[in-house]
């Protein structure tokens, strides 16, 4: 028999209470195949009494059959046999539902299914009102976010990327020299800062034209994303013409050799200008020692006002005035900040 909305009220007089609860049964079953969103009905040992035809369906991406009987299989079981990212929080999450010292719970998750795509799930589970059987049941329901996560991830790589170079921007900059400040500190290990310049770019630009100019920039961006390969090295455009690389575990020694090779290296690219200068740049280098990441520790146990956010800022500006001597000396050089100007953690009284 066909069903309409404004049937079911007309016939609901002339129906036996049997008839009508089926009537009931197929709406909602209806209703609830018809949802993009996975819906399963767990009891409290997680047991699965009910899954929806999206449930089915997404099913198959685990090699399962659309007629699965998926009734009685306990949820957890699934949960755990899946090793997805966040499965001991997920399991945490739906067991304290189940034993009712949580109203509801909610997690984003990626999942991982043998033939399909890596796919972010929101999962939610919450108890449900009803007293159609004589243990409590959980609503528990999968809602697909992939294009969401893909969306958030494209939006947060064009904040935190310079478009011309590909390379992080300043703002990442800031991000991962105060992690990585921090964590030089914590583990009293050595941390550089290369600071790195162009040099005569605006003769460069002049002559050569401003998009020639930005080959040029993405060529260098190119060489500077080379020496910064390992975890806790960045690469970034710190603004126009002027790079800033973050050398994580990298002594003043080693930070001098990495700046030499570049150095070399933007010489080899051989790009002329104004008949027959070189494109070249300039670098300045401040390095925070593994005593000196000791003595800021020491510091910072003593007095906790000590403002960090001051700090991290130290090695850019000391490479900065590194790159400005070099700058002065007569360019297509490296200068590491004067010995004589020793990092100073500043203290307050
Ligand atoms: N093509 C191009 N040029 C840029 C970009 N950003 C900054 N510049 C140019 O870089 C030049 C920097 O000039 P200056 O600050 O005078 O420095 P310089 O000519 O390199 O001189 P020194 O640093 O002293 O060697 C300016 O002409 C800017 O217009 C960019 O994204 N693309």
């Amino acid at each position: 028999m066909g069903l309409s909305w404004q049937a079911v009220p007309v016939v609901n007089l002339e129906l036996s209470t049997g008839y009508f609860v089926d009537i009931a049964e197929q709406l909602l079953s209806g209703i609830l195949d018809t949802l993009p969103l996975q819906v399963a009905v767990i009891d409290q040992a997680s047991n699965i009494v009910y899954v929806n035809q999206a449930w089915r369906t997404f099913g198959l991406f685990y090699g399962l059959e659309l007629d699965t009987d998926w009734f009685g299989i306990a949820y957890l079981d699934i949960c755990r046999a899946n090793e997805d990212t966040n499965q001991p929080q997920l399991l945490h999450g739906i067991q304290k539902v189940l034993n009712g010292k949580a109203g509801q719970f909610s997690i984003d998750y990626l999942c991982h299914t043998p033939t399909k795509q890596p796919t972010w799930l929101t999962l939610h589970v919450q108890p449900m009102s009803t007293n159609l059987a004589d243990s409590q049941l959980f609503l528990l329901s999968l809602t697909n976010i992939t294009h969401h996560k893909q969306v958030e991830d494209r939006i947060s790589a064009l904040t935190l990327t310079d478009p011309l170079t590909g390379l992080a921007n300043r703002r990442q900059l800031e991000q991962i020299m105060r992690d990585e400040w921090s964590r030089a500190i914590r583990h009293q290990s050595s941390l550089s800062v290369m600071m790195i310049d162009a040099d005569h770019f605006k003769q460069l630009n002049d002559n050569m034209g401003h998009a020639a100019g930005d080959e040029c920039l993405k060529k260098l961006a190119g060489i500077l994303k080379h020496y910064t390969n390992r975890p806790g090295d960045l690469a970034a455009r710190y603004g126009g013409e002027e790079f800033v690389l973050i050398l994580g575990q990298t002594t003043q020694q080693e930070a001098i050799k990495i700046a030499e090779r570049i150095r070399q290296k933007v010489m080899e690219l051989d790009i002329r200008f104004a008949g027959h200068r070189l494109m070249t740049v300039s670098i300045g280098i401040a390095s925070l020692s593994t005593q000196q990441s000791h003595t800021t520790k020491e510091q910072h146990a003593r007095n906790q006002s000590l403002n960090f956010s001051e700090d991290e800022h130290l090695l850019i500006e000391q490479a900065d005035k590194a790159l400005y001597v070099a700058k002065k000396q007569g360019r297509n050089r490296v200068e590491v900040y004067d010995k004589h100007h020793r990092l100073t953690v500043p203290l307050t009284a």
